[in-house]
């Protein structure tokens, strides 16, 4: 179908990684190549850690988007929100699901028209198109990862099986470890600080949204 499927779309601050604390937009695009979303496929999926709703377009400020015009505009209309001093660029974070499945260059030149910057949360098992400014991959093991460069790596911490040492020969700025969250929340930070501590290449990511009661 043509356009853009977006799930939700909404003004926060980036929860996570280098740009933690940074006034965005997120725009959560549905559907993921590593997942179906539901429930009930799981424990079967090619991802099973996730801890998002990206199914359908029925969140705030999704929808179907006929073009990169109009899905920008909407963006635009967001970084508006609450603003008081206006003339730092606008700063969108496009994720997922996985976002690669749809961002084109067509969108990414409608945004940078309104002068949006750019970053993009990917599982990198796609290749993140040209114009992001910000390129952070999350690997998920036992998925082949084919964008091997960007801003920073963020392993979700801990991951059976998964080959941290050959990610350390990868072509990123910034390695970073973030505690799994889910029912083992506790022992999964545990574990990455314990990761931190004994690996100093490595720094941790802390999902600061959810302390702050932030989406
Ligand atoms: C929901 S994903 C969407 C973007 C893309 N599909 C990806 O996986 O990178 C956004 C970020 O949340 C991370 N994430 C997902 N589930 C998580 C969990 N249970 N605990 C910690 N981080 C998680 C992902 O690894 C990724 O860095
Ligand atoms: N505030 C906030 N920061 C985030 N950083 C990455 C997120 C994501 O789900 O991609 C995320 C998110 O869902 N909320
Ligand atoms: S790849 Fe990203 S969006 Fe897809 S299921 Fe995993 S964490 Fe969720
Ligand atoms: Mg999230």
């Amino acid at each position: 179908m043509a356009g853009y499927a977006v799930k939700e779309m909404f003004l926060t601050l980036q929860g996570e990684g280098l740009q933690a604390g940074r006034r965005a937009v997120f725009i959560r695009f549905a559907g993921c190549n590593l997942w179906s979303g539901r429930e009930q496929d799981r424990a079967g999926a090619d991802c099973t850690f996730c801890d998002t709703d990206f199914v359908g377009t029925d969140g705030d400020g999704g929808g179907r988007y006929a073009d990169g015009g109009a899905l920008a505009d909407a963006a635009l209309g967001l970084w508006g929100e609450w603003l008081e001093e206006p003339g730092a660029p606008p700063f969108a974070v496009l994720t997922g699901g996985e976002p690669t499945l749809q961002v084109d260059e067509a969108l990414i030149a409608a945004l940078k028209a309104r002068g949006f910057e750019l970053a993009i949360e990917t599982n990198g098992t796609r290749p993140v198109p040209d114009g992001i400014d910000w390129i952070c991959v999350s690997p998920k093991a036992g998925n082949e990862v084919v964008q091997r460069s960007g801003d920073e790596l963020k392993l979700v911490w801990p991951q059976p099986g998964v080959d941290f040492k050959a990610m350390e020969a990868w072509d990123f700025t910034h390695l970073l470890i973030q505690p799994m969250d889910g029912n083992s929340a506790v022992d999964t930070r545990n574990s990455a600080i314990k990761f931190v501590l004994t690996h100093p290449r490595w720094r941790l990511s802390v999902q600061t949204h959810k302390l702050v009661g932030l989406r």
